[in-house]
């Protein structure tokens, strides 16, 4: 397990992080999620020793690693934009930590072979960083983390730079490779939908605080206030409730606890259809998600008064 306990940092006047204690446990996937600023990166530069906290104590497997240097954490590192050496093959950068560690030739080939297999880049040895894609780039990076076995693996937006459509791919490469690999990881990243979609558990942050921890699962089923409910999902505000968009029905007639509203716009999405609507007294329209099937019977148009409700048993924040 890797812990940090009671950590706090403040870079001049401003707290970075408060009071933060995060445990996460071996062989997980764990997401560091929040806006940019909430303190992701810092917590991740603390356990990876790249900061001192001023107070509180960071543990690997029950050591106490607080005052160790990076270099001595056994811990592998990838960034958002990867420093590659640019002089050097793919082969020299996935084997440069080997290399320092004095592993022998022969071992370093097979281990540099089996690595390069497993990030899909076999057979890719002999090219250089500026001859890859993005993505490519990322996954070199990956295999050159991995290189050393460390006993925790730290990725800080490793797909951040890269476009839509490669960071939806890598996500789901990551997500099978630590099936594979198990080694214990950290992803910091701000995009609630590769949080959900990789990580076993999601620790949300806000202001250099963990708002909550939990599985994707839990934390959008029982978000522990407002702030965890908007960040993993669209929300609505309905009177004073803030519901999901496909957890409010619209009703017809009027009925107990129900919100007047008047549609004004009807937005068919394929599989979904989106309904619009102003709310008396609120500022901004109000969004639901119907099925077709649901839209069709009820027939709305712009310009119809219904009323909204938060269908049962739902997770509403108030
Ligand atoms: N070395 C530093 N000196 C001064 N302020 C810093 C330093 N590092 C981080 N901060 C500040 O601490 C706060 C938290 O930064 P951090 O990078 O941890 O946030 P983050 O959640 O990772 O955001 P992002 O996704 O934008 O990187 C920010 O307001 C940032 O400006």
């Amino acid at each position: 397990m890797i812990a940090a306990r009671g950590i706090t940092k403040q870079f001049g006047d401003y707290v970075a992080l408060d009071d933060v204690s995060i445990e996460v446990p071996d062989g997980s996937l764990t997401a560091l999620l929040g806006p940019s600023g909430s303190g992701k990166s810092t917590l991740l530069r603390i356990i990876a020793g790249l900061e001192t906290p001023d107070a509180g104590v960071v543990e690997i497997h029950g050591d106490d690693q607080t005052r160790v240097k990076p270099q001595r954490r056994e811990i592998g590192f990838v960034f958002q934009h990867y420093a590659a050496f640019k002089h050097m093959t793919v082969r020299d950068n996935v084997a440069f930590g080997m290399r320092i560690r004095k592993v022998d030739r022969k071992r370093i080939d097979a281990r540099v072979d089996e690595l390069l297999e497993i990030v899909g880049l076999a057979g890719y040895h002999k090219r250089y960083p500026n001859q890859l894609s993005g993505g490519q780039r990322q996954r070199m990076a990956l295999a050159r983390a991995l290189a050393v076995e460390p006993r925790v693996l730290l990725l800080d937006e490793p797909f951040g730079a890269l476009d839509a459509k490669v960071r939806a791919e890598l996500r789901e490469w990551l997500r099978r490779l630590h099936d594979e690999v198990h080694v214990t990881t950290i992803l910091v990243t701000h995009d609630q939908e590769e949080a959900m979609s990789v990580a076993d558990h999601i620790a949300v942050m806000d202001h250099g605080r963990i708002e909550q921890v939990g599985d994707p699962r839990e934390l959008y089923d029982r978000p522990a206030n407002q702030f965890v409910m908007g960040f993993l999902g669209p929300v609505s505000q309905i009177g004073e409730q803030l519901v999901r968009p496909h957890d409010i029905a619209i009703r017809l007639e009027p009925g107990l606890g129900c919100v007047e509203a008047q549609v004004s716009r009807v937005l068919h999405l394929g599989f979904e259809v989106r309904v619009e609507l102003a709310i008396e007294g609120g500022d901004q329209l109000v969004s639901v998600q119907l099925t077709r099937d649901d839209a069709a019977q009820l027939e709305l148009s712009s310009g119809d008064i219904v009323w909204l409700q938060a269908r049962e048993g739902v997770p509403v924040s108030a």
